[in-house]
């Protein structure tokens, strides 16, 4: 298809971005590529330069089979895919690497500086367009011979069975890992990451199909292959909305603020509580909430501000570092409290994780923030969201029994619903700094933990936060609405005051050990769920580093003061290659915006296949075919030439 009705110097020129142009004489020694592609040139006798009579270059042929760049008398490529272009008859075919060659790369050790390119040497040739120096990934421990040792092209000569059952070292086992490469688009070659793990893999024999995507369960069995859509590939949108949001939330900042810039190591304030209404009634302090950023390690927490706190007693305060020792899930993490005078006033401030855009559960379900006004209406609590409320706090309220300590407050306002039903036992501590005094034994605080998680749970189900002023009510409508079940674990809570040594927390979670393995179950699900979607975004992270070296090397102006640095060589492959990906047109010249066919291509060249592929000048005056293990390894190249600056500066 190349070079038709064109003469072949032209042709050259185009499919190999700026090769120097022959010199008259210099193309008589040259057999007209049409005469190789067609048998005769329509140009013969209209003035073209090539030799048309292969006999007459027999005296030449020796010199001239050495040399192998883009005037070669042909680059019609010898081995076609099976994608219907068939096979032209006798001719030497030319890798399309050929672009890449000696013209491309005059040798400064030339005498001459004409426009003439250098003859050089096959094996010099070869070395010019060849991208041996640039290794190719493989994943470590599936060839276990050098080319030198084995096939001579690269293939995998097996030393053992591949045994399933074989334990292997972890990657973390020392010595397994790596040296760690400083390229961040890194294939990893060097094994510091997955390489690593496959390297103690003796005998594995079968090389991953990079190039598909490998998806992880749970699959959706009855959706059938037209009802997928461009969602089926990307993190459910649900989740990213989501993610995002939180990820806006944590940087959200709050400019010409009063509040001060600086609160001991934290910086950057920015009020949670927008009520602000003074309320004293949990703490006997009226709180306030702030999230904050750390100077020390930068990250992000809440500040709880107890205003017109005086410490009279340096062991109160001390009294947080037992709340450090709670890691559970259920409970917000305590990090640090102090006393501090930023505020213009004597304050105390609890330093906890800060969970962004959480709820608390009066907020979601007593319509008593304010807010989200307008938003919940008194919904009824369906009784799975209440179980799974119930045994996330009971899993927190054990680890903190079990710690010795009791939560002390344990109320709608200071829970915290931190995802759709994910939530956290909040402002723990600070009842025990406030009331450090308190005559009651820890035993006793953590039978009335159990009273106030029934009272909560009662005024969650009623809907209404004035239940508790009207006891025998709540009862009733919590009867009618809920289960035997539930009915009876909530009532045995409220009862927790009495004297009984089996009225502990424990005791309560055997009681509702089925509830337990329902909301076990749910979580298995959902972590599932995630480690699917997590797999997924793996797919797509390769992808974008690919486009990230392409986008580096496509395109650019001037590189080491060659301004056709992008468009010579083996660029121009990834040129076309990036057309073919990305600038496809139809039949009708309408753009092909297919994210399948973009996906499919990046993953394949990722993989590095053996498939061929048909690239195309935008002027259709040239055309190659090319493996994606081609492509892949002309772009490993370009990158790594990239980067040479780079390292040299190491
Ligand atoms: N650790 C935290 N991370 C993120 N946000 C939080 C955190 N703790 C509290 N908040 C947010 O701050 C808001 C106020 O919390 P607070 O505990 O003061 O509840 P409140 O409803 O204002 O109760 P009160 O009237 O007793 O102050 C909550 O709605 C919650 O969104």
């Amino acid at each position: 298809m190349a070079s038709a009705g064109k003469p072949p110097l032209e042709d050259a020129r185009r499919t190999t971005g700026s090769p120097k142009m022959k010199s008259r004489e210099n193309a008589k020694d040259t057999l007209c590529r049409n005469v190789t592609i067609y048998g005769r040139c329509r140009y013969e006798d209209k003035g073209c330069a090539f030799n048309h009579d292969p006999s007459k270059l027999n005296a030449n042929q020796s010199d001239s089979k050495k040399r192998f760049n883009v005037d070669s008398p042909s680059f019609t490529p010898s081995l076609l895919s099976g994608n219907g272009v068939s096979a032209p008859k006798k001719s030497t075919a030319i890798s399309p690497k050929a672009a890449s060659a000696a013209p491309f790369q005059p040798r400064t050790t030339s005498s001459s500086r004409s426009n003439t390119s250098t003859p050089t040497t096959r094996s010099e040739a070869v070395q010019d367009w060849a991208v041996a120096d640039v290794q190719e990934f493989v994943p470590q421990g599936f060839e276990h011979v050098t080319p030198l040792q084995g096939n001579g092209n690269g293939g995998i000569a097996p030393t053992g069975a591949f045994d399933p059952f074989v334990t292997t070292p972890t990657p973390m086992t020392p010595g397994a890992v790596g040296p760690v490469s400083g390229n961040p688009y890194s294939h990893d070659p060097t094994g510091a990451m997955g390489g690593a793990f496959f390297a103690n893999q003796t005998g594995f024999q079968q090389p991953i199909q990079y190039h598909l995507y490998a998806p992880i369960g749970p699959h959706s069995q009855n959706t059938l292959g037209y009802q997928r859509n461009v969602h089926d590939l990307f993190i459910p949108n649900d989740l990213r909305e989501e993610l995002q949001k939180k990820s806006a939330a944590t940087l959200q900042t709050l400019p010409n603020t009063q509040l001060p810039a600086q609160v001991d190591y934290f910086h950057s304030l920015v009020p949670l509580d927008l009520s602000h209404q003074k309320n004293a009634a949990t703490f006997g302090y009226p709180s306030w909430i702030y999230k904050a950023q750390s100077s020390k390690d930068g990250t992000f927490y809440a500040l709880r501000r107890l205003e017109g706190y005086r410490l009279t007693n340096e062991k109160a305060i001390r009294s947080v570092q037992a709340w450090k020792r709670v890691c559970n899930a259920s409970v917000v993490t305590i990090h640090d409290a102090f006393t501090s005078r930023s505020f213009q006033d004597s304050s105390l401030i609890f330093v906890t994780d800060y969970h962004p855009l959480s709820k608390t559960l009066a907020d979601q379900h007593l319509n008593a923030g304010t807010r989200f006004p307008g938003r919940h209406t008194n919904a009824h609590v369906p009784e799975q969201i209440l179980w799974g409320y119930m045994t996330q706090i009971a899993n927190g309220l054990k680890a903190i029994h079990a710690n010795g300590l009791a939560a002390r407050v344990l109320e709608p306002s200071k829970v915290l619903l931190t995802a759709k039903t994910r939530v956290r036992i909040n402002a723990c501590a600070i009842l025990d700094v406030v009331q450090f005094d308190t005559q009651r034994t820890v035993a006793d605080l953590q039978r009335q933990d159990l009273v106030n998680f029934g009272q909560m749970i009662m005024t969650l189900g009623a809907n209404s936060p004035t239940v508790i002023h009207n006891p025998t009510k709540a009862m009733e409508h919590f009867t009618r609405a809920y289960s035997p079940q539930l009915k009876n674990s909530v009532f045995w809570l409220l009862n927790g005051l009495q004297m009984d040594q089996e009225r502990t927390i424990d005791t309560f979670i055997t009681g509702i050990s089925s509830q337990l393995m329902s909301t076990f179950d749910s979580a298995l699900h959902l972590d599932d769920q995630l480690n699917s979607d997590l797999g997924r975004e793996l797919e797509n992270g390769r992808i974008v580093r690919l486009m990230s070296k392409l986008g580096l090397i496509n395109e650019r102006p001037e590189y080491e003061h060659d301004t056709r640095w992008s468009e010579s060589g083996e660029r121009y492959f990834l040129k076309l290659f990036r057309d073919y990906v990305f600038h496809s047109v139809d039949g009708q010249g309408d753009a092909v915006v297919d994210l399948g066919h973009i996906l499919t291509c990046l993953n394949k060249l990722d993989a590095g296949t053996d498939e061929k592929i048909h690239l195309v000048s935008r002027d259709e005056q040239s055309s190659f075919i090319v493996s994606y293990k081609e492509v892949k390894k002309a772009l490993e190249s370009s990158f790594q030439a990239l980067m040479k600056p780079a390292r040299r500066m190491h």
